[in-house]
């Protein structure tokens, strides 16, 4: 890396003035565009009815007046999407301006005499003559190589082929408010120095974006677009997030004119979260693109029969559970559930219930029993057994609705309708004619003529007061039928409704069947064997199910069997899911995601050594379920190593956490890790507001106190709140909103954020003693950018007591 000559530097400053002025005298002369179109499309919107002729008298005025409109239409929404394509232009150079490119490559193509000066910028500037590019949008196939290689033999790919050639320099850019501030050659990977720059500054409220930055294997994973499955593992603070979001802003620019950034949804470990990285796409001039959790997805899916346990409330309870029988029993349940063996079960129990022990529920009107369970049972049976479950489900549920219209009727002639008849008032009278009016008018020839569309789109046009001249004289006798039906209907409705929402199906009680005892289960999984807890288990699901709750590890298998069952709801829309965290969604959640989205291709980043949650999927495993999901070749993996957040410090700290973890640190140095011992409750509370005194007057903002639990969180947060002048925060799972300051938040709602400083409330050997809460200690510690304090009242946990003492610095 070195700094560029002076006679260089002032030809790089006149060129930035050339382009800023460009840009300046573009946008100058955009900007009336834009406006002028923005009116003439508000206008035109005004004046839309006056432009087209209606005249409904015939039917030919009609066809005239229905084309007119559409025209005018056609003219509306061109004008509109010559609006939004200007604004875009004019949004992309706005964003330019203050600093049109961060990086260049000179490079020569094979077979051509001269190398070309590639400036690289958040998106694409063309010169007025239509083809000169002043400046190449970063994720331009040619900009690759800004990412991909140094000086030297280099190499893109096209959609034509691959071209190679000779980068003959490679350099970069910190430009502010027009003006070149410091420039660099470099000779290596990219931005050592700038990314120096980039990685010393404070924490933010906000993911940033990394554009300038990308390093070579995070452009691999940004670029990956072969494979239907792209798994990223990847060590705590190595870019994964930051990867996948400029993965999403690289797609949506690839694909513009097929893929809308509604297509895409990133699901996130908390909602919090999603606050944390909404910035980053609108950022590089790109829509968001759908945010949502594992958790709003399951509850919508569910409905609102079943209450469902929150991975919070789970989690909570693995970390305060004690050894008694029923906990283990759970925690054994968790891991088994989630697992591939269960999956195979549920899939073998649905194959029992085409043969039998599928469970129905009757068809119930007002007290009476319209059709028995039994009866749904026998028809369901006698299909033929060769058809798939859920289709056989959809012959029944057909069934079920034409046994539904001959009983209502049926049920026109019964005594409460005649009751209900009789108590109707002149307004239910007179709404029965005004229905009989209109199927009077429906048969009339005008619009039998009328084109289907013509009806739907203006049917309003057709003026009722025109039709109510008809003096049409109804039977009292054909007015009372059609209220029979009107009010007989109005009841069935409901039932009509339960039955296309498979209501007649008890899939609680198919799932409940499963936990039966061990002989049975075996018997309806084809011998699959069960944990030793599986009585416990058992009682335990069911005592759940029985108040309509559901543990959080059962949703996604209850959900799986209803879909089994019923069919599957797709969402055919999304073509792209990306999964953060994902080393905390089991197999099943997978699946349930794959089942889902049938479409999409999937990117799931996550961290095996940060899976905290009890069901975790090891990502890279070669037997991963998740490489199974779409099959090896259809699946890559990339493994990220190099930890970008913290200094080199906290990350030789934090690995020596693990017991064996390739993660190299990036050259940042500051203070090894604190311990500080205390003698008490009172004692840590001083020392902790002394420390977050002196760090704040350091100048870091974002400060984190990292707790275990919930629990701990509150006590914290109340003991130091009460005796220090800082305004603190409590974070719960409830939180929604990411802002700095200081904060006190338990280490699972931590994930994926980072705060200039983390205080670790309790490392003590009761807070953390089991071998399972290792990966959890290790992902609140590296949660840290510059420092990392950790206090103690007694012995340290003993993930910290078998570390190098050489890793950390004890304060008295
Ligand atoms: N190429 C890069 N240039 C600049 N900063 C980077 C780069 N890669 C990562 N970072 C920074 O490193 C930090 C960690 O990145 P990120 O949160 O994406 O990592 P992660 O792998 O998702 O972490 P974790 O698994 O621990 O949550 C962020 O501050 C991010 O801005």
């Amino acid at each position: 890396m070195k700094m560029i000559k002076v006679n260089e530097w002032q030809q790089e400053q006149e060129r930035l003035d050339m382009v800023t002025e460009k840009l300046r005298s573009a946008i100058v002369e955009i900007e009336p565009e834009v406006v002028g179109l923005r009116d003439q499309v508000t206008d035109f919107r005004k004046r839309f009815w006056e432009e087209v002729s209606i005249n409904t008298s015939t039917h030919e005025d009609f066809e005239e007046a229905f084309y007119s409109i559409r025209q005018q239409e056609a003219l509306l929404s061109e004008r509109e999407r010559s609006h939004q394509q200007r604004m875009q232009r004019l949004k992309s150079m706005k964003r330019l301006l203050p600093s049109p490119y961060f990086g260049r490559i000179d490079f020569q193509e094979d077979g051509i005499s001269f190398s070309e000066h590639i400036y690289i910028g958040v998106s694409s500037f063309v010169d007025v003559d239509g083809l000169s590019f002043l400046v190449y949008d970063w994720r331009t196939p040619i900009a690759s190589m800004y990412y991909d290689y140094s000086p030297g033999a280099s190499a893109y790919e096209t959609p034509g082929g691959r071209v190679e050639g000779e980068m003959t320099l490679k350099r970069q850019y910190h430009i502010g408010d027009g003006q070149l501030k410091r420039v660099f050659d470099t000779s290596v990977t990219i931005g050592d120095e700038l990314l120096q720059q980039v990685l010393a500054q404070g924490a933010n409220s906000q993911m940033k974006s990394i554009v300038a930055t990308i390093q070579k294997e995070q452009n691999a994973i940004i670029r990956n677009d072969k494979t239907r499955m792209l798994i990223v593992q990847g060590a705590a603070g190595s870019g994964k997030t930051s990867a996948a979001l400029q993965r999403a802003a690289y797609l949506l620019y690839k694909h513009r004119d097929k893929l809308k950034a509604d297509q895409i949804v990133l699901f996130s470990p908390n909602p919090m979260f999603n606050s944390y990285v909404s910035t980053v796409l609108p950022e590089l001039g790109e829509e968001n693109m759908q945010q949502t959790t594992i958790q709003e997805y399951l509850v919508y899916w569910l409905g609102s029969t079943l209450q469902l346990e929150s991975p919070f409330e789970q989690i909570e309870y693995i970390l305060t559970s004690s050894s008694s029988p029923e906990c283990e029993a759970r925690r054994s349940g968790i891991h088994y559930k989630a697992s591939e063996v269960f999956l195979h079960a549920l899939q073998q129990y649905a194959v029992w219930l085409g043969k039998e022990g599928m469970l129905f529920r009757g068809i119930h009107f007002q007290d009476r029993e319209l059709i028995a369970a039994e009866e749904i049972q026998l028809q369901f049976y006698s299909y033929d057994n060769t058809i798939r479950l859920a289709n056989r489900v959809a012959l029944l549920q057909e069934w079920i609705l034409k046994r539904l219209a001959t009983l209502e009727r049926k049920e026109q002639k019964a005594h409460w309708v005649q009751d209900e008849l009789d108590y109707l008032d002149n307004e239910q009278y007179a709404e029965a004619y005004r229905e009989l009016l209109k199927k009077y008018q429906q048969e009339e020839e005008v619009v039998l003529h009328m084109n289907e569309q013509l009806l739907d789109d203006y049917g309003q046009f057709l003026g009722k007061e025109q039709h109510e001249e008809h003096n049409v004289d109804f039977a009292m006798q054909e007015i009372e039928e059609l209220l029979r039906k009107m009010i007989v209907s109005g009841h069935y409705k409901q039932l009509r409704n339960d039955v296309k929402r498979f209501k007649f199906i008890d899939v609680i009680g198919l799932y409940d069947q499963l936990f039966s005892d061990e002989a049975a289960y075996r018997n309806m999984t084809n011998e699959t064997t069960v944990p030793e807890q599986w009585t416990e288990i058992c009682k335990q699901t069911k005592e759940k199910l029985s108040r309509l709750e559901l543990f959080y590890e059962d949703a996604a298998p209850f959900l799986c069997l209803k879909e089994c069952v019923e069919g599957t709801r797709r969402n055919t829309n999304v073509r792209h899911v990306f999964v953060d965290e994902g080393q905390d969604y089991s197999p099943f959640q997978f699946y349930f995601l794959k089942q889902l989205f049938p479409r999409a291709s999937m990117t799931v980043l996550g961290d095996f050594s940060q899976a905290i949650f009890p069901q975790a999927t090891n990502l890279s495993e070669e037997d991963s379920p998740l490489i199974k999901l779409y099959g090896q070749d259809e699946t890559n993996l990339i493994r990220l190593v190099r930890s970008y957040r913290s200094t080199r410090e906290i990350v030789e700290f934090t690995k020596a956490l693990l017991p064996s973890e390739e993660i190299v640190p990036f050259e940042r140095s500051d203070q090894k890790p604190h311990l500080i011992k205390v003698s008490g409750s009172a004692e840590r509370a001083e020392r902790m507001i002394e420390h977050l005194a002196e760090l704040r007057a350091e100048g870091f903002e974002s400060i984190a106190v990292i707790t275990k639990t919930a629990a701990e969180s509150r006590e914290a947060y109340e003991l130091l709140n009460s005796q220090s002048s800082e305004t603190l925060r409590l974070i719960t799972k409830d939180t929604l909103t990411f802002e700095k300051g200081t904060m006190v938040i338990p280490a699972y709602l931590a994930k994926g954020v980072e705060f200039d400083a983390v205080l670790i409330y309790d490392a003590s050997s009761h807070v953390y003693d089991r071998e399972s809460e290792r990966k959890l200690f290790y992902t609140a510690c590296t949660r840290a950018m510059h420092r990392l304090l950790l206090y103690t009242t007694g012995e340290w946990t003993p993930f910290i007591q078998s570390l190098d003492p050489n890793l950390y610095e004890v304060e008295g």
